[in-house]
Order: C-alpha cells, then structure tokens, then sequence
C-alpha cells in the first residue's frame, strides 16, 4: 500500500516537474522573442565600427556602410537622436562630430552614413581618408529629440545641405510604419541641383508614399549644364510645332505640344528646369500655385520646385 502511495507521488512530482520545465520553455521562447534586440551603441564609451563599403555619390559626398558585430544587429539609435563619430583632422588632431545615419533599425547587421567633405573641414578630411577595412570610433545616442509615432499630425520639415540626414531618418520612420498616419511636407534647399543629396531616395518615398509625403526642392543657383539642357529641349519642342504648323495641322498641335512638354518632363527630370524656365520668363510665384518665393530677386534666386502630388497642399499651408 505504502509502496504504490509512493509510486503515486513520484508520478504526481514528475508530473509537476514535467509542467514546470515546459512552462519555462514557452516562457522562454516568447521572451526571446519578444524582446527587441540590444542596440550596439554605448552613450559613454566610443565603439569602433569597420567600414565595408565607400560609395561616392559626387564630388564631395560619399555613402559608407559600416558592418555591426553580427548579421542581425541593430544599430539600436532612437528615431530622431544621432551619434557622435570621432577622428583625426588633417594635423593629426582629435575631433568629434555629430551624423546621423540614414538607416533604421529595420536595416539590420549595419548603417550607412551619407556624409558631406568639406576641403577644409577637419572631420571631413577624417571621412576623406577613410577605405574600406578601417574603423570609425563611435558613441551615442545623441540628441533631446525622440520621436514617437502619432506625437504630431503633420510635420513640416525644412532642411539645408547635409541637414537632410536627420529629416530622412524621421520621413523614413513614419512613412515605413503602416500605423503612423503623420504627413510629412519637406521643403530642402540647395545650392545647386547637384548638390541635393539622397534625392534618389526621397523621389522614392514621394512616389511610394503619395498621400503622406510631399518634397519640394528649392535651388538658387542653376549650372551652366542645366541650362543647356533646358535650351536644347525646348529647340526640340520648338521644331515639333513648327512642323505642325507646316503640315496645316494646328488641330494636333496642342496635343504635340502636351506630348513633348511630358517627353521633356523626363528628360529634365521631372520637369524641374520646365518650371525654372516658365518661372524666369514669369517671376511671379502666382503663377505656379505650388512654388515658393526665397524672397530674393528672381533673376538671381533661381527657384525649383518639384511637387509630386497634383493635390499637394502648397508647403506655407501646411498646418502642423
Ligand atoms: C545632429 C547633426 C547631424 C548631422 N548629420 C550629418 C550627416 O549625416 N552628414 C553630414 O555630412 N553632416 C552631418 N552633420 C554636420 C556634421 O556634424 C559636420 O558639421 C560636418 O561634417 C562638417 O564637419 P567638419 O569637421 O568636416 O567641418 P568644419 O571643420 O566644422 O568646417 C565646416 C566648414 O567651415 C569651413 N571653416 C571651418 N573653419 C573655418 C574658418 N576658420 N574660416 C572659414 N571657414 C572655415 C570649412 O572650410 C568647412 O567648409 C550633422 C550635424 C548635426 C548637428
């Protein structure tokens, strides 16, 4: 009798015990998964990060990727914060800088930095010098600001040169998470048409993000390239009236003249330099209800504007 109350009671134990173990593996298995994975920044201490691929995109800026401790790490940088890189100037001196990447943490296993060089800047010779196989000290996060999806209804962005990596970062957070319905209108100036940087990406995001992004580009200097371009395209459209109008058939001249204002539209890319050329020949920002005056006279501040959307509310009514 005793015996088989015995045998009972192991079996109850195992029992347990069997429970127990399975109950901390599930637990287990749905910490693990779960939990975000731990960032591989460190705010007080600089953490060296190999470079594993320099692209150039122009004269001055270049695109580097730098590789985290494993194919899933994340970099771990809150959305609207930066980091703080450290090097050597062209004396051998120290410096620090702040960037911020243009990846998120949804790019895992490494970042990117889109960095502007400067002939004299001291960090920028740092960059200059920099090939691939060598590492960039660096710390953070950094910054006051962090966002959160939903914090505001709208956010108007304004952004010169380089201070487009941070705006990109936030455009991108919001825009690539389905439940943020924040719109972002982005007016990025420059000064010449090469100098926009990442624009690539943010034409992406304009077309692929239609209702909620809007960027407009603003230039005031136009290169002699463009203008090249400009006249050549508009000899063309000039030569294709003309032989309408030679063949008497005024009827279809309308529609060639929409047909080459959209064939010069892709070749001046988006029609960037069609708006400039209408706007040098009527410097009057009514007569473009989507372009915005600099203020400066309109001979010299040359004005580009690029409005992806037909419906796009002009940037100065922009509610935030
Ligand atoms: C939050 C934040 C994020 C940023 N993110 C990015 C980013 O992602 N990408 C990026 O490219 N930049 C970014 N920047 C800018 C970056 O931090 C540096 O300011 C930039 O790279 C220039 O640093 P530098 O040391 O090379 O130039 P500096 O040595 O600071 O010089 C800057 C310019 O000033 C000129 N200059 C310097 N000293 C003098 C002088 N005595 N007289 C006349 N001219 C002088 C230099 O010729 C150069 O053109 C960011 C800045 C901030 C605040």
């Amino acid at each position: 009798m005793d015996l088989e109350f015995l045998h009972t009671l192991d079996v109850q134990i195992l029992g347990a015990v069997a429970v127990a173990v399975v109950a901390i593996v599930i637990g287990a298995v749905f910490l693990f998964s779960s939990k975000k994975p731990k960032g591989c920044l460190d705010p007080e201490n600089f953490k060296q990060f190999k470079l594993v691929k320099r692209v150039q995109l122009s004269h001055n800026v270049a695109k580097f990727t730098f590789a985290l401790p494993t194919p899933t790490s994340v970099l771990g940088l809150p959305i609207g914060q930066h980091i703080s890189c450290k090097g050597k100037d062209g004396q051998g001196e120290e410096v620090i800088k702040p960037y911020t990447p243009t990846t998120l943490d949804s790019d895992v296993g490494q970042f990117e930095l889109v960095i502007k060089m400067y002939p004299q800047g001291r960090m920028s010779h740092h960059f200059r010098e920099m090939q691939v196989s060598h590492y960039l000290a660096v710390k953070g996060p950094k910054g006051r600001f962090r966002y959160q999806p939903g914090q505001v209804r709208a956010f108007g962005m304004l952004a010169g040169g380089s201070g487009i990596t941070p705006m990109f970062q936030v455009a991108r957070a919001i825009l690539e998470n389905p439940n943020d319905k924040t719109k972002v209108h982005l007016i990025y100036a420059n000064v010449t048409y090469e100098d926009i940087l990442l624009k690539e990406e943010l034409d992406t995001l304009a077309e692929r993000y239609s209702s909620h992004f809007n960027v407009y580009y603003v230039l005031n200097q136009v290169s002699c390239l463009s203008y090249a371009r400009q006249f050549y395209c508009y000899l063309f459209l000039l030569f294709i009236c003309l032989i309408c109008s030679l063949y008497c058939l005024p009827f279809f001249i309308i529609e060639t003249l929409v047909f080459s204002i959209s064939w010069c539209r892709e070749v001046l890319e988006d029609c960037n330099l069609l708006i400039s050329f209408f706007y040098d020949l009527f410097p009057c920002s009514a007569t473009f209800p989507n372009t915005i005056d600099s203020g400066e006279s309109p001979c010299l501040a040359w004005l580009y504007i690029e409005n992806y959307t037909s419906t796009a509310t002009p940037p100065h009514s922009t509610q935030p």
